[in-house]
Protein backbone atom coordinates (compact mmCIF):
# COMPACT_ATOMS: atom_id res chain seq x y z
CA UNK A 1 0.00 0.00 0.00
CA UNK A 2 1.03 3.67 -0.80
CA UNK A 3 0.31 6.14 1.18
CA UNK A 4 0.93 9.92 -0.14
CA UNK A 5 0.06 11.64 2.27
CA UNK A 6 1.11 15.46 0.17
CA UNK A 7 -1.82 14.10 -2.09
CA UNK A 8 -4.63 13.16 0.74
CA UNK A 9 -7.40 15.27 -1.30
CA UNK A 10 -10.65 14.76 -2.22
CA UNK A 11 -10.45 11.34 -3.90
CA UNK A 12 -7.85 9.86 -1.97
CA UNK A 13 -9.83 10.69 0.62
CA UNK A 14 -13.06 9.45 -0.35
CA UNK A 15 -10.94 5.82 -1.07
CA UNK A 16 -9.54 5.82 2.24
CA UNK A 17 -12.61 5.78 3.67
CA UNK A 18 -14.96 4.03 1.84
CA UNK A 19 -12.84 1.18 -0.52
CA UNK A 20 -9.60 1.14 1.75
CA UNK A 21 -9.62 -2.19 4.27
CA UNK A 22 -10.00 -1.56 8.03
CA UNK A 23 -5.85 -2.99 8.58
CA UNK A 24 -4.92 -0.14 5.89
CA UNK A 25 -7.00 2.86 7.26
CA UNK A 26 -5.16 1.61 11.20
CA UNK A 27 -1.78 1.40 8.97
CA UNK A 28 -2.33 5.02 8.02
CA UNK A 29 -3.30 6.22 11.42
CA UNK A 30 -0.10 4.51 12.69
CA UNK A 31 1.96 5.90 9.83
CA UNK A 32 0.29 9.33 10.78
CA UNK A 33 1.63 8.74 15.18
CA UNK A 34 5.42 7.47 13.74
CA UNK A 35 4.93 10.94 11.80
CA UNK A 36 4.16 12.87 14.62
CA UNK A 37 6.29 10.75 17.05
CA UNK A 38 9.37 11.75 14.93
CA UNK A 39 8.80 15.41 14.93
CA UNK A 40 8.43 15.31 18.27
CA UNK A 41 11.92 13.10 18.29
CA UNK A 42 13.30 16.10 15.85
CA UNK A 43 12.56 18.80 18.37
CA UNK A 44 14.75 16.71 21.48
CA UNK A 45 17.48 16.31 18.86
CA UNK A 46 17.27 19.80 18.28
CA UNK A 47 17.33 21.09 21.74
CA UNK A 48 20.42 18.51 22.60
CA UNK A 49 21.95 20.45 19.93
CA UNK A 50 21.30 23.44 20.93
CA UNK A 51 21.33 23.17 24.90
CA UNK A 52 23.77 25.78 25.46
CA UNK A 53 20.87 28.27 24.25
CA UNK A 54 17.99 26.34 25.09
CA UNK A 55 19.52 24.43 27.85
CA UNK A 56 18.28 27.13 30.45
CA UNK A 57 14.42 26.72 29.19
CA UNK A 58 14.53 22.78 29.87
CA UNK A 59 15.12 20.21 32.41
CA UNK A 60 17.77 18.14 30.62
CA UNK A 61 17.26 15.51 33.77
CA UNK A 62 13.52 14.82 32.16
CA UNK A 63 14.86 15.38 28.74
CA UNK A 64 16.48 12.61 28.44
CA UNK A 65 14.33 9.36 29.60
CA UNK A 66 11.39 11.25 26.82
CA UNK A 67 14.11 11.29 24.24
CA UNK A 68 14.74 7.33 24.84
CA UNK A 69 10.83 6.85 25.39
CA UNK A 70 9.90 8.86 21.68
CA UNK A 71 12.63 6.30 20.13
CA UNK A 72 11.33 3.14 21.67
CA UNK A 73 7.70 4.70 20.23
CA UNK A 74 9.36 5.38 16.96
CA UNK A 75 11.09 1.99 16.46
CA UNK A 76 7.20 0.50 17.95
CA UNK A 77 5.24 2.33 15.54
CA UNK A 78 7.78 1.60 12.51
CA UNK A 79 7.06 -2.34 13.35
CA UNK A 80 3.25 -1.47 13.66
CA UNK A 81 3.01 -0.13 10.23
CA UNK A 82 4.73 -2.89 8.54
CA UNK A 83 2.79 -5.43 10.61
CA UNK A 84 -0.61 -4.08 10.18
CA UNK A 85 -1.31 -4.43 6.22
CA UNK A 86 -0.99 -8.49 6.44
CA UNK A 87 -3.27 -9.32 9.20
CA UNK A 88 -6.05 -7.73 6.85
CA UNK A 89 -7.95 -11.19 7.11
CA UNK A 90 -7.87 -11.54 10.70
CA UNK A 91 -9.89 -9.68 12.47
CA UNK A 92 -9.66 -10.71 16.24
CA UNK A 93 -6.01 -9.53 15.83
CA UNK A 94 -6.97 -6.53 14.16
CA UNK A 95 -9.02 -5.24 16.61
CA UNK A 96 -5.88 -6.31 19.03
CA UNK A 97 -3.61 -3.71 17.21
CA UNK A 98 -6.66 -1.07 16.43
CA UNK A 99 -6.55 -1.15 20.76
CA UNK A 100 -2.83 -0.95 21.33
CA UNK A 101 -2.49 1.36 18.96
CA UNK A 102 -5.37 3.80 20.56
CA UNK A 103 -3.88 3.13 24.18
CA UNK A 104 -0.37 3.76 23.39
CA UNK A 105 -0.97 7.28 21.48
CA UNK A 106 -2.93 8.43 24.24
CA UNK A 107 -1.06 7.58 26.71
CA UNK A 108 2.16 9.22 25.12
CA UNK A 109 0.09 12.34 24.77
CA UNK A 110 -0.50 12.19 28.25
CA UNK A 111 2.74 11.92 29.01
CA UNK A 112 3.50 14.65 26.40
CA UNK A 113 0.93 17.11 27.91
CA UNK A 114 1.86 16.36 31.44
CA UNK A 115 6.12 17.22 31.21
CA UNK A 116 5.26 20.44 29.25
CA UNK A 117 4.03 21.91 31.98
CA UNK A 118 -0.28 21.29 30.20
CA UNK A 119 -0.60 22.96 27.23
CA UNK A 120 -3.77 23.88 26.43
CA UNK A 121 -3.21 24.10 22.46
CA UNK A 122 -1.67 20.51 22.06
CA UNK A 123 -4.14 18.73 24.43
CA UNK A 124 -7.04 20.63 22.63
CA UNK A 125 -5.91 19.40 19.41
CA UNK A 126 -4.64 15.72 20.66
CA UNK A 127 -7.60 15.45 22.14
CA UNK A 128 -10.45 16.54 19.75
CA UNK A 129 -8.15 16.16 16.62
CA UNK A 130 -6.60 13.06 17.38
CA UNK A 131 -10.22 11.37 18.35
CA UNK A 132 -11.69 12.88 15.04
CA UNK A 133 -8.82 11.16 12.86
CA UNK A 134 -9.51 8.32 14.75
CA UNK A 135 -12.74 7.57 14.46
CA UNK A 136 -12.44 8.04 10.72
CA UNK A 137 -10.10 5.51 10.57
CA UNK A 138 -10.51 2.57 12.94
CA UNK A 139 -13.12 1.47 15.38
CA UNK A 140 -14.83 3.91 16.72
CA UNK A 141 -15.44 2.70 20.03
CA UNK A 142 -11.97 2.50 20.94
CA UNK A 143 -11.34 5.79 20.15
CA UNK A 144 -14.26 6.72 22.33
CA UNK A 145 -13.17 5.13 25.23
CA UNK A 146 -9.23 6.32 24.88
CA UNK A 147 -11.18 10.31 24.80
CA UNK A 148 -13.01 9.51 27.99
CA UNK A 149 -9.84 8.40 29.84
CA UNK A 150 -8.23 11.40 28.63
CA UNK A 151 -10.95 13.59 30.13
CA UNK A 152 -10.08 11.52 33.39
CA UNK A 153 -6.52 11.69 33.14
CA UNK A 154 -7.04 15.52 33.22
CA UNK A 155 -9.13 16.02 35.95
CA UNK A 156 -6.49 13.73 37.88
CA UNK A 157 -3.67 15.86 36.30
CA UNK A 158 -5.13 19.16 37.49
CA UNK A 159 -5.77 17.45 41.25
CA UNK A 160 -2.19 15.53 41.38
CA UNK A 161 0.31 18.57 42.39
CA UNK A 162 -2.72 19.81 45.42
CA UNK A 163 -1.94 16.35 46.96
CA UNK A 164 1.29 16.99 47.45
CA UNK A 165 2.84 14.59 44.09
CA UNK A 166 5.14 16.28 42.21
CA UNK A 167 5.34 15.73 37.99
CA UNK A 168 8.24 15.89 36.63
CA UNK A 169 8.24 18.73 34.02
CA UNK A 170 9.87 19.49 31.21
CA UNK A 171 9.80 23.13 31.48
CA UNK A 172 12.27 24.93 33.81
CA UNK A 173 13.71 28.54 33.68
CA UNK A 174 17.52 28.46 35.21
CA UNK A 175 18.70 31.71 36.36
CA UNK A 176 22.68 31.68 36.10
CA UNK A 177 23.39 34.54 38.06
CA UNK A 178 20.77 34.20 40.26
CA UNK A 179 20.93 31.23 42.66
CA UNK A 180 17.14 30.39 42.10
CA UNK A 181 15.65 27.46 39.75
CA UNK A 182 12.12 28.14 39.53
CA UNK A 183 10.99 24.48 39.24
CA UNK A 184 7.45 23.27 39.41
CA UNK A 185 4.57 21.91 38.03
CA UNK A 186 2.95 25.30 36.65
CA UNK A 187 0.94 26.46 34.38
CA UNK A 188 1.92 29.21 32.14
CA UNK A 189 0.13 31.87 34.38
CA UNK A 190 0.76 30.26 37.94
CA UNK A 191 4.72 30.29 35.80
CA UNK A 192 4.20 34.03 34.98
CA UNK A 193 2.69 35.26 38.47
CA UNK A 194 5.93 33.87 40.11
CA UNK A 195 8.40 35.43 37.82
CA UNK A 196 7.20 38.99 37.95
CA UNK A 197 7.51 38.41 41.97
CA UNK A 198 10.82 37.22 41.56
CA UNK A 199 11.85 39.92 39.32
CA UNK A 200 10.51 42.68 41.13
CA UNK A 201 13.19 41.11 44.24
CA UNK A 202 15.73 40.52 41.84
CA UNK A 203 15.22 44.05 40.75
CA UNK A 204 14.83 45.38 43.81
CA UNK A 205 17.99 43.46 45.89
CA UNK A 206 19.92 44.84 42.48
CA UNK A 207 21.19 41.42 41.95
CA UNK A 208 19.69 40.99 38.34
CA UNK A 209 18.78 43.51 36.02
CA UNK A 210 15.24 44.21 35.15
CA UNK A 211 15.86 44.30 31.83
CA UNK A 212 18.14 40.87 31.71
CA UNK A 213 15.01 39.34 33.61
CA UNK A 214 12.62 40.42 31.58
CA UNK A 215 14.71 39.46 28.40
CA UNK A 216 15.24 35.90 29.82
CA UNK A 217 11.59 35.47 30.74
CA UNK A 218 10.91 36.48 26.62
CA UNK A 219 12.85 34.50 25.55
CA UNK A 220 11.70 31.31 27.38
CA UNK A 221 8.32 32.32 27.15
CA UNK A 222 9.28 32.33 23.54
CA UNK A 223 10.48 29.03 22.93
CA UNK A 224 7.60 27.94 24.91
CA UNK A 225 4.92 28.83 22.83
CA UNK A 226 7.10 28.29 19.72
CA UNK A 227 7.63 24.72 20.81
CA UNK A 228 3.63 23.94 21.51
CA UNK A 229 2.89 25.50 18.19
CA UNK A 230 5.15 23.19 16.60
CA UNK A 231 3.57 20.56 17.91
CA UNK A 232 0.08 21.62 17.35
CA UNK A 233 -0.61 23.74 14.50
CA UNK A 234 0.76 21.54 11.87
CA UNK A 235 -1.01 18.53 13.30
CA UNK A 236 -4.47 21.06 13.89
CA UNK A 237 -4.52 22.18 10.09
CA UNK A 238 -4.16 18.57 8.96
CA UNK A 239 -6.88 17.63 10.98
CA UNK A 240 -9.14 20.52 9.64
CA UNK A 241 -8.14 19.67 6.27
CA UNK A 242 -8.84 16.27 6.66
CA UNK A 243 -12.44 17.22 8.10
CA UNK A 244 -13.11 19.88 4.98
CA UNK A 245 -12.38 16.98 2.88
CA UNK A 246 -14.65 14.47 4.52
CA UNK A 247 -17.82 17.27 4.78
CA UNK A 248 -17.30 17.68 1.12
CA UNK A 249 -17.40 13.59 0.33
CA UNK A 250 -20.24 13.70 2.78
CA UNK A 251 -22.24 16.97 0.62
CA UNK A 252 -21.18 14.89 -2.72
CA UNK A 253 -22.46 11.41 -1.17
CA UNK A 254 -25.61 13.05 -0.45
CA UNK A 255 -26.40 14.62 -3.97
CA UNK A 256 -25.30 11.69 -5.79
CA UNK A 257 -27.71 9.59 -3.49
CA UNK A 258 -30.22 12.05 -3.87
CA UNK A 259 -29.87 11.85 -7.92
CA UNK A 260 -30.20 8.22 -7.22
CA UNK A 261 -33.46 8.41 -5.98
CA UNK A 262 -35.01 11.05 -7.44
CA UNK A 263 -33.66 10.27 -11.49
CA UNK A 264 -34.68 7.49 -13.57
CA UNK A 265 -31.21 5.76 -14.29
CA UNK A 266 -32.29 4.29 -17.65
CA UNK A 267 -34.93 7.47 -19.27
CA UNK A 268 -33.37 9.97 -17.13
CA UNK A 269 -36.62 11.47 -16.56
CA UNK A 270 -37.70 11.66 -13.08
CA UNK A 271 -38.06 8.93 -10.86
CA UNK A 272 -41.94 7.47 -10.29
CA UNK A 273 -41.14 8.85 -6.56
CA UNK A 274 -39.82 12.07 -6.77
CA UNK A 275 -42.77 12.61 -9.57
CA UNK A 276 -45.24 12.29 -7.51
CA UNK A 277 -43.63 14.62 -4.74
CA UNK A 278 -43.20 17.33 -7.08
CA UNK A 279 -46.84 16.71 -8.31
CA UNK A 280 -48.12 17.16 -4.98
CA UNK A 281 -46.11 20.41 -4.36
CA UNK A 282 -47.27 21.48 -7.79
CA UNK A 283 -50.99 20.99 -6.27
CA UNK A 284 -50.46 22.71 -3.36
CA UNK A 285 -49.16 25.60 -4.99
CA UNK A 286 -51.62 25.90 -7.56
CA UNK A 287 -53.44 29.51 -7.73
CA UNK A 288 -57.11 29.62 -6.92
CA UNK A 289 -58.28 30.26 -10.41
CA UNK A 290 -55.41 27.87 -12.02
CA UNK A 291 -56.51 24.29 -13.60
CA UNK A 292 -54.11 21.36 -13.67
CA UNK A 293 -53.76 18.87 -16.16
CA UNK A 294 -52.55 15.37 -15.93
CA UNK A 295 -51.59 13.29 -18.51
CA UNK A 296 -50.42 9.71 -18.49
CA UNK A 297 -48.58 7.85 -21.52
CA UNK A 298 -48.38 3.84 -22.27
CA UNK A 299 -46.42 2.73 -25.10
CA UNK A 300 -48.12 0.31 -27.23
CA UNK A 301 -46.96 -3.17 -27.94
CA UNK A 302 -44.23 -2.71 -25.64
CA UNK A 303 -43.50 -6.33 -25.18
CA UNK A 304 -43.09 -7.37 -28.56
CA UNK A 305 -40.66 -4.99 -29.45
CA UNK A 306 -38.70 -6.34 -26.47
CA UNK A 307 -39.23 -9.81 -28.24
CA UNK A 308 -38.92 -9.20 -31.13
CA UNK A 309 -35.06 -6.98 -31.24
CA UNK A 310 -34.51 -7.40 -27.68
CA UNK A 311 -34.37 -6.12 -23.91
CA UNK A 312 -31.27 -3.92 -25.57
CA UNK A 313 -33.97 -2.51 -28.20
CA UNK A 314 -36.50 -1.81 -25.55
CA UNK A 315 -34.27 -0.11 -23.32
CA UNK A 316 -33.05 2.02 -26.26
CA UNK A 317 -36.96 3.09 -27.19
CA UNK A 318 -37.80 3.88 -23.41
CA UNK A 319 -35.02 6.59 -23.75
CA UNK A 320 -35.71 7.95 -27.27
CA UNK A 321 -39.23 8.13 -26.22
CA UNK A 322 -38.13 10.06 -22.65
CA UNK A 323 -36.12 12.21 -24.94
CA UNK A 324 -39.14 13.17 -27.65
CA UNK A 325 -41.19 14.01 -24.14
CA UNK A 326 -38.58 16.24 -22.90
CA UNK A 327 -38.09 17.89 -26.32
CA UNK A 328 -41.77 18.43 -26.80
CA UNK A 329 -42.78 19.69 -23.40
CA UNK A 330 -42.06 22.88 -21.83
CA UNK A 331 -39.94 23.28 -18.76
CA UNK A 332 -43.02 23.78 -15.93
CA UNK A 333 -44.23 20.38 -17.21
CA UNK A 334 -42.91 17.08 -14.85
CA UNK A 335 -42.18 14.33 -16.99
CA UNK A 336 -41.74 11.03 -14.76
CA UNK A 337 -41.01 7.20 -16.15
CA UNK A 338 -44.30 6.14 -13.93
CA UNK A 339 -43.77 2.34 -14.49
CA UNK A 340 -41.70 0.13 -17.78
CA UNK A 341 -42.83 1.51 -20.12
CA UNK A 342 -45.57 4.12 -18.82
CA UNK A 343 -45.10 7.83 -18.16
CA UNK A 344 -46.75 10.61 -15.90
CA UNK A 345 -46.75 14.26 -17.43
CA UNK A 346 -48.10 17.05 -14.79
CA UNK A 347 -48.67 19.94 -16.11
CA UNK A 348 -49.48 22.25 -13.61
CA UNK A 349 -51.57 25.32 -14.69
CA UNK A 350 -52.80 24.11 -17.72
CA UNK A 351 -56.56 23.79 -19.13
CA UNK A 352 -58.38 21.34 -20.48
CA UNK A 353 -58.00 21.90 -24.06
CA UNK A 354 -54.60 22.38 -23.86
CA UNK A 355 -53.73 19.65 -22.16
CA UNK A 356 -55.74 17.70 -25.01
CA UNK A 357 -53.07 19.99 -27.67
CA UNK A 358 -49.95 18.73 -25.98
CA UNK A 359 -50.89 15.36 -25.14
CA UNK A 360 -52.27 15.15 -29.27
CA UNK A 361 -48.65 16.47 -29.83
CA UNK A 362 -47.11 14.03 -28.46
CA UNK A 363 -48.67 11.17 -29.40
CA UNK A 364 -47.57 12.44 -33.28
CA UNK A 365 -44.37 13.21 -31.69
CA UNK A 366 -44.13 9.73 -30.77
CA UNK A 367 -45.76 7.92 -33.69
CA UNK A 368 -42.89 9.96 -36.03
CA UNK A 369 -40.22 9.36 -34.44
CA UNK A 370 -37.94 6.52 -36.28
CA UNK A 371 -36.05 3.99 -33.75
CA UNK A 372 -32.75 3.13 -35.25
CA UNK A 373 -31.24 -0.21 -33.89
CA UNK A 374 -28.07 -1.30 -33.78
CA UNK A 375 -28.96 -4.05 -36.31
CA UNK A 376 -29.92 -1.39 -38.81
CA UNK A 377 -33.77 -2.36 -38.58
CA UNK A 378 -35.76 1.13 -38.62
CA UNK A 379 -39.06 1.45 -36.78
CA UNK A 380 -41.70 3.22 -35.19
CA UNK A 381 -43.37 3.30 -31.80
CA UNK A 382 -47.04 4.48 -30.32
CA UNK A 383 -48.04 5.88 -27.48
CA UNK A 384 -51.72 5.39 -25.88
CA UNK A 385 -52.37 8.30 -24.32
CA UNK A 386 -55.38 9.89 -21.05
CA UNK A 387 -56.06 12.73 -20.00
CA UNK A 388 -57.03 14.21 -16.87
CA UNK A 389 -58.18 18.00 -15.71
CA UNK A 390 -58.91 19.08 -12.42
CA UNK A 391 -60.14 22.20 -13.06
CA UNK A 392 -59.54 25.36 -10.28
CA UNK A 393 -63.67 24.50 -9.44
CA UNK A 394 -63.62 21.29 -9.00
CA UNK A 395 -60.62 21.44 -6.44
CA UNK A 396 -62.25 23.92 -4.57
CA UNK A 397 -65.22 21.67 -4.17
CA UNK A 398 -62.88 18.88 -2.92
CA UNK A 399 -61.22 21.11 -0.64
CA UNK A 400 -64.29 21.96 1.40
CA UNK A 401 -65.59 18.19 0.95
CA UNK A 402 -62.64 17.43 2.71
CA UNK A 403 -62.30 20.13 5.28
CA UNK A 404 -66.33 18.82 6.22
CA UNK A 405 -65.02 15.64 6.57
CA UNK A 406 -61.72 15.72 8.32
CA UNK A 407 -63.34 18.10 10.70
CA UNK A 408 -66.00 15.40 11.66
CA UNK A 409 -63.18 12.92 11.85
CA UNK A 410 -61.07 14.65 14.24
CA UNK A 411 -64.37 15.80 16.45
CA UNK A 412 -65.44 12.15 16.65
CA UNK A 413 -62.82 10.77 18.67
CA UNK A 414 -62.72 14.10 21.05
CA UNK A 415 -66.16 13.01 22.51
CA UNK A 416 -65.13 9.33 22.77
CA UNK A 417 -62.11 10.19 24.76
CA UNK A 418 -64.24 11.66 27.34
CA UNK A 419 -66.25 8.67 28.53
CA UNK A 420 -63.49 6.67 29.56
CA UNK A 421 -62.09 8.80 31.71
CA UNK A 422 -65.54 9.68 33.31
CA UNK A 423 -65.71 5.84 33.74
CA UNK A 424 -62.56 6.13 35.35
CA UNK A 425 -63.17 9.19 37.46
CA UNK A 426 -66.55 7.37 38.73
CA UNK A 427 -64.74 4.00 39.57
CA UNK A 428 -62.31 5.95 42.00
CA UNK A 429 -65.40 7.68 43.59
CA UNK A 430 -67.10 4.27 44.44
CA UNK A 431 -63.17 2.83 45.70
CA UNK A 432 -62.85 5.69 47.93
CA UNK A 433 -66.22 6.71 48.84
CA UNK A 434 -65.08 10.34 49.15
CA UNK A 435 -67.44 12.75 47.65
CA UNK A 436 -65.05 16.06 47.53
CA UNK A 437 -66.35 18.89 45.32
CA UNK A 438 -63.15 20.43 45.08
CA UNK A 439 -61.70 16.88 43.40
CA UNK A 440 -64.43 16.50 40.97
CA UNK A 441 -64.37 20.94 39.99
CA UNK A 442 -59.96 20.25 39.98
CA UNK A 443 -61.21 17.12 37.32
CA UNK A 444 -63.25 18.87 35.23
CA UNK A 445 -61.10 21.71 34.94
CA UNK A 446 -58.07 19.25 33.60
CA UNK A 447 -60.32 17.20 31.07
CA UNK A 448 -61.92 20.12 30.07
CA UNK A 449 -58.61 21.49 29.15
CA UNK A 450 -57.23 18.41 27.54
CA UNK A 451 -60.36 18.51 25.45
CA UNK A 452 -59.99 22.12 24.12
CA UNK A 453 -56.26 21.34 23.42
CA UNK A 454 -57.10 18.67 21.14
CA UNK A 455 -59.62 20.67 19.10
CA UNK A 456 -57.12 23.25 18.61
CA UNK A 457 -55.31 20.70 17.69
CA UNK A 458 -57.30 19.64 15.13
CA UNK A 459 -58.42 22.47 13.74
CA UNK A 460 -54.49 23.55 13.17
CA UNK A 461 -54.37 19.90 11.22
CA UNK A 462 -57.64 20.61 9.27
CA UNK A 463 -56.29 24.44 8.24
CA UNK A 464 -53.18 22.79 7.33
CA UNK A 465 -55.16 19.47 5.00
CA UNK A 466 -55.65 21.28 2.02
CA UNK A 467 -56.02 18.15 -0.28
CA UNK A 468 -56.64 14.60 0.46
CA UNK A 469 -52.76 12.88 1.25
CA UNK A 470 -53.79 10.55 -1.51
CA UNK A 471 -55.18 13.19 -3.96
CA UNK A 472 -51.87 12.42 -6.74
CA UNK A 473 -53.49 8.71 -6.70
CA UNK A 474 -57.00 9.88 -7.68
CA UNK A 475 -56.21 12.03 -10.19
CA UNK A 476 -53.44 9.67 -11.93
CA UNK A 477 -56.05 6.85 -11.57
CA UNK A 478 -58.95 8.94 -13.50
CA UNK A 479 -56.54 9.47 -16.16
CA UNK A 480 -55.50 5.73 -16.33
CA UNK A 481 -59.49 5.26 -17.07
CA UNK A 482 -59.04 7.45 -20.29
CA UNK A 483 -55.45 5.29 -20.90
CA UNK A 484 -57.10 2.29 -20.87
CA UNK A 485 -59.97 3.54 -23.04
CA UNK A 486 -57.76 4.64 -25.36
CA UNK A 487 -55.99 1.11 -25.38
CA UNK A 488 -59.16 -0.32 -26.14
CA UNK A 489 -60.29 1.91 -28.86
CA UNK A 490 -57.42 0.75 -30.67
CA UNK A 491 -54.27 2.04 -29.02
CA UNK A 492 -52.52 5.31 -30.41
CA UNK A 493 -55.11 7.25 -29.45
CA UNK A 494 -55.53 10.43 -27.10
CA UNK A 495 -58.91 10.08 -24.05
CA UNK A 496 -60.01 12.82 -22.60
CA UNK A 497 -61.24 11.30 -18.72
CA UNK A 498 -62.91 14.56 -18.78
CA UNK A 499 -64.99 13.96 -21.40
CA UNK A 500 -65.68 10.26 -19.73
CA UNK A 501 -67.00 11.54 -16.53
CA UNK A 502 -68.93 14.19 -17.72
CA UNK A 503 -70.80 11.37 -19.66
CA UNK A 504 -71.16 9.36 -16.59
CA UNK A 505 -71.30 12.22 -14.13
CA UNK A 506 -72.11 10.28 -10.99
CA UNK A 507 -68.94 8.52 -11.73
CA UNK A 508 -67.11 11.50 -10.30
CA UNK A 509 -68.23 11.79 -6.61
CA UNK A 510 -67.48 8.35 -6.24
CA UNK A 511 -63.97 8.32 -7.42
CA UNK A 512 -63.35 11.40 -4.79
CA UNK A 513 -64.95 9.98 -1.79
CA UNK A 514 -63.07 10.08 1.01
CA UNK A 515 -62.88 6.88 2.64
N1 LIG B 1 -36.54 -3.24 -22.28
C1 LIG B 1 -37.26 -2.96 -21.21
N2 LIG B 1 -38.47 -3.52 -21.08
C2 LIG B 1 -39.21 -3.21 -20.01
C3 LIG B 1 -38.75 -2.34 -19.00
N3 LIG B 1 -39.71 -2.25 -18.05
C4 LIG B 1 -40.73 -3.01 -18.44
N4 LIG B 1 -40.46 -3.60 -19.62
C5 LIG B 1 -41.27 -4.51 -20.39
O1 LIG B 1 -42.39 -3.83 -20.89
C6 LIG B 1 -43.35 -4.83 -21.22
C7 LIG B 1 -44.74 -4.31 -20.95
O2 LIG B 1 -45.60 -5.22 -21.47
P1 LIG B 1 -47.16 -5.11 -21.34
O3 LIG B 1 -47.50 -4.61 -19.95
O4 LIG B 1 -47.73 -6.43 -21.72
O5 LIG B 1 -47.60 -3.98 -22.28
P2 LIG B 1 -47.48 -3.85 -23.87
O6 LIG B 1 -46.77 -4.98 -24.50
O7 LIG B 1 -46.91 -2.49 -24.13
O8 LIG B 1 -48.96 -3.90 -24.30
P3 LIG B 1 -50.01 -2.72 -24.17
O9 LIG B 1 -49.60 -1.84 -23.06
O10 LIG B 1 -51.30 -3.42 -23.90
O11 LIG B 1 -50.03 -2.02 -25.48
C8 LIG B 1 -43.01 -6.08 -20.42
O12 LIG B 1 -42.60 -7.09 -21.30
C9 LIG B 1 -41.84 -5.63 -19.57
O13 LIG B 1 -40.87 -6.66 -19.41
C10 LIG B 1 -37.44 -1.78 -19.16
O14 LIG B 1 -36.95 -1.02 -18.35
N5 LIG B 1 -36.76 -2.12 -20.28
Amino acid sequence: MAVSISHLGYRKLSRVIFEWQAADRALLLALFILLEVSSHWLWCLFVWWRQDIYGSYVDMDVLYPLWIGLTLMVLFFSWMVSRLSPIREDTGSLYKWQAIIVTLYSLYIAVVIIVMGYSSLVAGVSLVGGAMLGMVLIRRRYVWKAFLGHIALIFLVTLIPYFGFTIPNLRQMTIASFPLDSYNYLTYNEMTVIENAISASIFQNGTLSWDSFNQLRFSYAFFWRTTHIYMALPKAVFIIYMFRTLLLILDNSKAEIMQYANQDELTQLKSRRYGLTQMQQALLAMGDKQDFSVILLDLDWFKSINDNYGHDVGDQVLSEVAQTLLKSLSEESIVSRYGGEEFLIVLPDTQHDSAMTIAKQLRRDIAQHVIKSDDGTDFNITASIGVYTLTHDERARIQSEYKTLALEESTQPLAESQKPRKKEADIDKARTNKTSTQKESSQKTRAQKRISHRRKRAATEILKAQLPSDICQRLICIADKALYEAKDRGRNQVVSANDMLAAEKDKISVLYAIS
